[in-house]
């Protein structure tokens, strides 16, 4: 996947904003974000963004790449499904909740690429956010920089070739009615090297009811395409993602 990543974000510039150098859809391919006005809300990375639905599509003479990520998602939704279930038993929630509320189709794949940064100290790689979905897979490279907020401060993830990490996103919160808490993270950039990352979204369809399962409920319902209508407001208003604290009850 790795030699794959890399191959893919060495082509020039041009060829990858021209947007089909994939044949995905409009916006796949990603660098910074247009909507910040400060540095504080600029991210130094670029990513293709890719909806599993869109994987067979994909041009051909990348089909050493396609066969890879087919085979990575592949395997990556059916280890998320096991670890959403096997969260979920406690709470009371049918193992088939997932099954039947997470299709393929609204699941993605991210490809991350943190170029060297020349202003480091001033600039993350990816700014401080939390997860939209139900649960996040990351494969880091051994650089290292992905940094999770716990007990009141940011702790590195420290890279291992053997692990994937595994991050609550703000929809198991809600549904979990704030037993697992979606995890705030961030990326921080190196000056000299640069830096990959895969991650795989786990989310339910855009219509899927999130009904908190604990009593009184701290969520009000909502679908995933409320809590997406809900965030770009958010973000061109006030230049970011306010989240779960929105539906609060
Ligand atoms: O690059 C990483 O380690 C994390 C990526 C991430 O948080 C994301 O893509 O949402
Ligand atoms: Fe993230």
């Amino acid at each position: 996947m790795q030699y794959e990543q890399k191959r893919l974000f060495r082509q020039p510039f041009p060829k990858k904003v021209e947007n089909n150098l994939l044949n995905l859809s409009a916006n796949s391919y990603r660098w910074g974000n247009p909507e910040a006005t400060c540095l504080k809300q600029f991210s130094w990375s670029e990513a293709f963004h890719i909806s599993t639905t869109e994987i067979p599509t994909m041009r051909t003479e990348h089909k050493s790449l396609r066969s890879t990520i087919e085979a990575f998602v592949k395997t990556l939704s059916g280890l998320a499904r096991s670890i959403a279930e096997i969260l979920a038993q406690p709470l009371g929630i049918k193992p088939v909740y997932f099954e039947e509320n997470c299709p393929a189709r609204t699941s993605y794949l991210r490809l991350n690429r943190y170029a060297p940064c020349p202003f480091s100290s001033q600039v993350y790689g990816l700014i401080s956010h939390t997860d939209t979905d139900f649960l996040t897979i990351v494969y880091q490279d051994q650089v290292g920089g992905l940094e999770i907020y716990k007990d009141g401060r940011w702790l590195g993830v420290k890279p291992n070739p053997e692990a994937l990490i595994v991050n609550i996103g703000d929809f198991f919160e809600a549904l979990s009615n704030g037993i697992y808490k979606s995890i705030k993270h961030r990326v921080v950039t190196s000056q000299k090297v640069e830096r990959f990352s895969v991650a795989y979204f786990y989310c339910p369809s855009y219509d899927v009811v999130i009904k908190s399962c604990g009593k009184p409920a701290l969520y009000r319902q909502f679908t995933l395409r409320e809590y997406k209508q809900q965030t770009q407001i958010d973000v061109q208003e006030i230049g970011e993602k306010v989240g779960l604290s929105r539906f609060l009850l």
